[in-house]
Formats: C-alpha cells, sequence, structure tokens
C-alpha cells in the first residue's frame, strides 16, 4: 500500500523541515515506511528521484535496504509475484493532490522497465493513461489535473514476469462536472484541448469557437490552466489514441457528440414550455401513439438536457475504456493453461471537503473513507494486536479510528446511504429524510 499526503495535511513546520532536508538527501525525507506501507509527502517539485538508474538501483532490492521510495514498493510486488506465484495488489491511497495518480504512473513506469521487454503492449499499457486523463481528469482548485474518477488497472505477466496484457475498471466518474463547475474549477480537459488543439476546418465542421463561447466550459469562470498546455496535449492524446487502435471515425465520432454537449449547455429556452405541455399531455397523444408529456417548466427542462448532456458523457467514457481494454487485454492470458499472473494498481479520487457537497463527493469520500479504515486497520489495529501477541513493551498508540463514521453512512442496516435510496424513489425528497438522518446522525454521536 503506498499512502500519500497533501503538504497541507502535514504540520507547517514539519514541511518547512522536510523541504529544507530534501536539498540535502534527495531520496528519504519525504518518504517512509510504517510496516509494508509507504508513506509519502507530495513534495510539489520535480526531483531527479524517478530517473532510469533509480529503477535500476531499486530493482530485486529488500523493502528498506534503500531509502524508501515508491520504486521499492513496485520492486516488492514484482518480485514477490514472480518468488511465490501470487497475485498482488498496490492500493494507493490519500486526499486529492496527494500524488495518487503521479505515483500509479511510477509504479507502471517501473514495471514496464523491470519486465524488460520494450514491447507494443506495454507502450499501449502507458498510452493509456493521457487519454484516460484527458477524459476523466480535471483542474480544481486542490489540484490541476485531479482524477474524477477511480481505477483499478490489472496488470497481467506471463510465466517469466513479461508484461502481456492488462485490463482497466472504472468507477464512479463525476458526470456532474459536465455541466457544472465550482469557482476556479474546469470542465474535463480534452474539452479545452479539443478547442485548443483542432485545426480551423476541423472546428468550423462542428461550429465550435473558443472555450470563453460556451456555459458547460465557463461555470468556474477559468478556462485555461497555467501548468497545463491544451493544444500540446491535444496532440499526445491524438497520439495516444492512434496507438491504443482509435480508428479517424471513431476520433471523429467521439469529437462530434463533445461538440454536441456544448451546443447543448448553449440552448436557451424562450417562451414556455410548460404551455405546449398542457397540450401535450392530452389522452389524445395516447390514442395516435404517442407518449403524454408531462408539465415542464423552463428550468425543468434545462435540467433535461444537463441529465442528457451528462448521460452522453459518461456513455462516451465507458465506451472508451472498453475500448481501451479491447486493446491491450489479451483473452488467451485467462485461459487455465497458461494462467497469468497479475498486479492490481487501485487509485481512486482522493478526499475533498467543500462548503457544498455534492451526492457525488459523498460518494467520493465513503469510498476514501473505507480505504482510511484499511489504512488504519493495518497500521494501529493489527500492528498493535502482534505486539500485544508478542509481548513487546511499548507506548500505546491513540489514533483516530473512522469505523464509527463508516457504520453512519453505509454500514449498519439503517445508514444514510439506505435512506438515501429509498427517498430517492420518492418525486422530492421529504421532510422526513431530514428527520431520520438527523436521527441517526444524533443516535451516533
Ligand atoms: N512525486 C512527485 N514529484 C513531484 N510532483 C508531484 C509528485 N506527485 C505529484 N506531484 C504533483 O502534484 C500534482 C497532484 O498529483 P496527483 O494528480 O497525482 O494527485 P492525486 O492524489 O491523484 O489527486 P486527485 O485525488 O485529485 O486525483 C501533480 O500534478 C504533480 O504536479
Amino acid at each position: 500500500m503506498v499512502h500519500l499526503m497533501h503538504p497541507s495535511s502535514v504540520g507547517f513546520g514539519w514541511i518547512l523541515v522536510c523541504m529544507l532536508a530534501i536539498a540535502i538527501i534527495l531520496t528519504t525525507v519525504f518518504q517512509t515506511y510504517t510496516g509494508s506501507i509507504l508513506v509519502a509527502v507530495n513534495p510539489y517539485q520535480l526531483l531527479p528521484l524517478y530517473t532510469v538508474d533509480q529503477i535500476r538501483l531499486y530493482c530485486n532490492k529488500r523493502i528498506g535496504e534503500l531509502p524508501p521510495h515508491v520504486f521499492a514498493i513496485a520492486d516488492n510486488c514484482y518480485f514477490n509475484m514472480k518468488r511465490n506465484k501470487r497475485d498482488q495488489c498496490c492500493v494507493i491511497s490519500g486526499e486529492s493532490g496527494a500524488g495518487k495518480t503521479e505515483s500509479t504512473k511510477l509504479i507502471l513506469q517501473f514495471l514496464a522497465a523491470v519486465s524488460g521487454q520494450h514491447s507494443w503492449i506495454e507502450q499501449q499499457v502507458l498510452e493509456a493513461n493521457p487519454i484516460l486523463e484527458a477524459f476523466g481528469n480535471a483542474k480544481t482548485i486542490r489540484n490541476d489535473n485531479s482524477s474524477r474518477f477511480g481505477k483499478y488497472i490489472d496488470i497481467h505477466f506471463n510465466q517469466s514476469g513479461v508484461i502481456e496484457g492488462a485490463r482497466i475498471e472504472q468507477f464512479l466518474l463525476e458526470k456532474s462536472r459536465v455541466c457544472r463547475q465550482a469557482p476556479e474549477e474546469r470542465n474535463y480537459h480534452i474539452f479545452y484541448c479539443m478547442l485548443m488543439g483542432m485545426n480551423t476546418e476541423q472546428k468550423k465542421m462542428l461550429n465550435l469557437g473558443t472555450a470563453s463561447e460556451y456555459t458547460y466550459l465557463t461555470m468556474g469562470n477559468c478556462t485555461s490552466c497555467d501548468s497545463r498546455n491544451d493544444a500540446k496535449d491535444y496532440a499526445h492524446i491524438r497520439s495516444a489514441m492512434k496507438i491504443l487502435m482509435f480508428s479517424d471515425s471513431e476520433h471523429w465520432d467521439i469529437s462530434k457528440l463533445l461538440a454536441a454537449i456544448l451546443h447543448l449547455g448553449n440552448v436557451e429556452f424562450q417562451g414556455k414550455f410548460s404551455i405546449a405541455c398542457a397540450y401535450l399531455s392530452s389522452d389524445f397523444m395516447v390514442k395516435i401513439s404517442l407518449p403524454q408529456i408531462p408539465n415542464i417548466s423552463n428550468d425543468g427542462l434545462q435540467f433535461l438536457f444537463h441529465f442528457f448532456s451528462q448521460g452522453i458523457y459518461g456513455r462516451i467514457f465507458l465506451w472508451i475504456v472498453n475500448k481501451i481494454n479491447s486493446a491491450i487485454f489479451n483473452p488467451s492470458s485467462q485461459k487455465p493453461k497458461d494462467r497469468h499472473q497479475s498486479i492490481g494498481l487501485l487509485d481512486i479520487f482522493g478526499f475533498e471537503n467543500f462548503s457544498n457537497n455534492s451526492f457525488e463527493q459523498l460518494c467520493i469520500n465513503i469510498a476514501n473513507e473505507h480505504l482510511q479504515q484499511f489504512f488504519v486497520h493495518h497500521v494501529f489495529k493489527l500492528e498493535q494486536e502482534e505486539y500485544l501477541a508478542e509481548h513487546i513493551t511499548w507506548n500505546n498508540i491513540d489514533f483516530t479510528d473512522n469505523h464509527q463514521a463508516l457504520e453512519v453512512i453505509a454500514l449498519k442496516p439503517m445508514n444514510i446511504i439506505s435512506l438515501i435510496d429509498e427517498e430517492s424513489r420518492f418525486p422530492k425528497v421529504n421532510f422526513w429524510f431530514h428527520l431520520k438522518c438527523l436521527a441517526l446522525h444524533t443516535a451516533h454521536r
């Protein structure tokens, strides 16, 4: 497991010590172990720690032989898999901006390098990242490249330890971002990249202009991002798509749907749709085999357009993940006779807490609470039990256990998620829902 920390979660003094020390002892200061878990603080600067020489240095070493490093964790996974013939899994946790996605990429890079073939499939697995990030990452106030979905990459190796394929699973893309962004945040990178990277003729064919012209791209009042180069990224996305076998026509079909979403966001509703609805809801509609249209206000109509746009984007994302899998997944490795070994990497979106949190944020935070519980269980509970069992004298460490919070939200038979589930069957959230939540919250305080 790799547990990452944003500098803001570490005491200020510690950051100072950490940053000063980085200049002196480059490899040890912002990474340490607790048992088999690597705890790292994001340095927010490029350090010469991830070079080919460092990969060679960490290859086939025991944990602890060299200073703590994400490569040591990757190496441990790889050689344990080979030695013990057992599948491995690396869980990468931490709040938003802590460095999870960068660490996942570093582990992938390490595995591709040590499995040593520099094959086409390795390149395809690595190039899946820019595509997934374009469609699933966005600028937030905490992170210019924040993952707004969770991913589990299962990398498959043959009996000799050579990468022969991979499979990606995605979880819970934050679809609401397509239509709404918080101040200083952006929509998904792909929209801005497309508008900056497409040539004039292509943009003309799709009736596209600049980012500032689209409601869906300007809700956060922020269309550019200093640390990113959207035009350059677009060229990279295009070349990665070619490597992952997206045809030109598939790419164009995706562009058309992205353009459709931008145009849908700019539709303005004039007149009263509700007047038309009143006439469209008659029984005669049924007689001529048409569905009755319910009475919808302009706001309701706008909501339907948002919903439609989010649905389109969600389907594009799913299709892209499936398309990538069809290029990198090798079904023959599933046959029992040449069963592969695998290393799974879990990189989910990080914990965030705003003054106003959406339902999606609640789901993201629950997933993070579960990971935190996994961390607490391994670092504190199991470790302390082991000390007790071995009669080791030591000072008990006080820690905050989030188990109770998890119980209230999702574990006990009566929990917040089951209440939301029950209430969502009604057209409007009712007063009792608030009351029941309040009762539940008070009962567990
Ligand atoms: N090891 C590192 N060295 C230098 N900079 C780093 C490192 N890891 C992360 N960063 C910087 O921090 C930024 C945030 O990292 P990253 O996107 O990996 O965070 P995250 O934990 O995946 O966040 P989220 O949950 O929002 O997706 C990166 O864009 C990069 O600029």
